[in-house]
């Protein structure tokens, strides 16, 4: 009514753009002061405390995520607030963070089926993953394919390969880098390595990324790109689909970054395309048993069997476990090789258990060496696996904290970042000290084991279901090097394996070129 009346007091020429721009600004000024209010006051989380510019707005977190500082320091932020807050912090309109360790079970669990988000669900170029889907029906059917593959004693037959795959590292640094004084970069050498072993498991094809020269290929140069666009991703929810839509040079051209994946993206679909072509033509023997003819040959639903879906799929497995692994290895041996009294304790226990280099024992026994697997758990508590935050929702069911109630349909968090540095249960969180990990410790209570607030693989229903694979990878790889091969760093500080922000995985400081060594041949260590 208003709004027609100003118009007919007008003269048509006035009347024209700028009251129709007027009229709109009113409007949405209109909206988000009423939105505003709503959400202050009257949103069922209005009672939780947090800052009210972040309970008003989610571009508060989309500063954080691509502004400040180049972005990825949304988790940083929310340290900040809990300081402020307390354990439950409203984080955004629509979310709610818990900082408290003995919670986390409670959101990352078995017993109850939690959706994850749909707004992340794009975020690395592979909406229909398991590892993406947000409903907790559809996640289970499509991990149930993939699971058994990743069980500990599928991945104890696959010991051989991966131990072929080390072989040819030690054959590669004795021939080319031992007392050559040539530079190592151990980043590009793990990423080879796991990259080379997951595509020998998920599709049985060698791509010799272990021979490449200096261990750099374009594919782990994709892979390390990946992680480039995740916040806009997330931020942008609209900006993947639109992106999806524009032919592939021209994203190139718009956003470099976003090249990786579409490379990436590309090769992932030409893998399993062949895999199929291989079966419908009855010449699929070689990749019989592994991955992707498996999943192709599965019984889940045609809807989950197209190209589109098991491209998404392959892109999760080979992917999730490359820049996880690759960062664990590249942080544990930075620390190793700077703390002259955990290597001599490793070394030492390594010359006992493998008197001969040549012929190492196998993974069974290597795992059950303590202060290597203490090593291992400190390279992967200090390089967080996931360190964002992975939303829960649970779709029914109110989840209780303290006093709190938190209401059906809301996203809930924790994350590894806080728990990894939760002082009250890892002390001196932020130094490298196997030593917590000896002795079957336990954590503040005393009862509940210390394994438990290691939280790099997630936890329940959405947990890493690579982590035997993990394991074993690094097992292997870590005994192998440190028992034939001296390192001396080579221009690398701590800056190379400390969190600088948060790109869901680890990033370090800017310009980093990764934890870089000299190698030479060891003799034996005197105890
Ligand atoms: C140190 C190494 C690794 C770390 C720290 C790690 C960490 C994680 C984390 C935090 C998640 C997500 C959990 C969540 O959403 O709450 C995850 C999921 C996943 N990881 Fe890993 N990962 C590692 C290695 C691997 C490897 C080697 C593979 C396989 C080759 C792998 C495959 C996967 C898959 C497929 C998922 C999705 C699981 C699902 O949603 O059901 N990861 N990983």
């Amino acid at each position: 009514m208003l709004a027609k009346q100003i118009l007919s007091n007008l003269h048509p020429s006035e009347a024209s753009y700028p009251v129709w721009v007027l009229l709109l600004a009113g409007t949405c000024v209109l909206y988000t002061a009423v939105l505003a209010i709503y959400r202050l006051y009257f949103s069922p989380l209005a009672p939780f405390p947090g800052p009210k510019l972040a309970a008003v707005t989610a571009w508060y977190e989309t500063y954080f995520e691509i502004v400040k500082n180049g972005g990825g320091h949304f988790t940083f932020e929310i340290m900040r607030m809990h300081e402020k807050y307390g354990p439950i912090v409203r984080i955004s309109p629509k979310e709610l963070h818990i900082a408290d360790s003995e919670f986390y079970d409670m959101i990352y669990t078995s017993t109850q089926g939690f959706d994850k988000s749909a707004h992340v669900q794009d975020r690395f170029g592979a909406p229909e993953a398991a590892f993406s889907t947000p409903d907790h029906e559809v996640h289970k059917r499509r991990r149930a394919a993939i699971s058994p593959f990743f069980a500990k004693r599928r991945i104890h037959e696959q010991a051989p390969m991966i131990q072929g795959h080390v072989n040819k590292i030690v054959r590669r640094l004795h021939q080319d880098y031992a007392g050559k004084g040539k530079i190592l970069n151990l980043n590009d050498l793990y990423s080879s390595y796991v990259s080379d072993v997951i595509m020998s498991y998920a599709f049985n094809r060698s791509y010799g990324f272990l021979d490449e020269p200096d261990f750099v290929s374009s594919f782990t140069s994709s892979i390390q790109g990946l992680k480039d666009f995740v916040h806009y991703a997330q931020q942008l929810p609209w900006l993947p689909k639109v992106i999806d839509r524009l032919p592939d040079r021209l994203v190139g051209y718009i956003q470099p970054s976003m090249k990786a994946i579409l490379h990436f993206q590309n090769s992932m679909r030409d893998q399993v395309k062949e895999v199929r072509q291989n079966i419908e033509s009855e010449k699929a023997e070689a990749q019989e048993g592994t991955i992707f003819f498996s999943i192709i040959r599965s019984d889940l639903p045609p809807e989950d069997l197209t190209i589109p879906r098991l491209k998404d799929e392959a892109m999760s497995v080979v992917g999730a476990g490359i820049e996880t692994t690759k960062m664990a290895l590249a942080v544990l041996c930075f620390h190793i090789i700077t703390t002259p009294s955990v290597l001599k304790r490793l070394q030492m226990e390594l010359q006992e258990a493998i008197p001969d280099p040549s012929n190492p024992p196998p993974l069974s026994v290597l795992e059950k060496l303590p202060y290597l697997y203490a090593c291992l758990q400190e390279g992967i508590r200090l390089s967080y696996g996931a360190i964002a935050r992975s939303q829960r929702i649970s779709k029914h069911n109110p989840i209780k904290y303290n006093d709190w109630v938190i209401p059906p349909g809301v996203m809930v968090s924790l994350d590894t970042y806080h728990m990894h540095h939760d002082e009250a249960v890892f002390p001196q969180s932020h130094e490298y000290r196997p030593e917590r990990w000896l002795g079957n410790p336990r954590g503040p209570d005393g009862e509940k084991a210390l394994t438990k607030y290691l939280t790099a693989f997630g936890r329940g229903t959405r947990m890493c279901v690579g982590f035997n694979l993990a394991y074993a990878e690094m097992t292997l790889v870590v005994a192998a090097l440190f028992r034939s091969f001296n390192f001396e760093l080579f221009d690398t500080d701590k800056g190379d394996v400390e969190i600088f922000r948060d790109m869901i995985g680890l990033e370090v400081k800017p310009g980093s070129k990764g934890v870089r060594v000299k190698v030479s041949g060891k003799g034996e260590v005197q105890p």
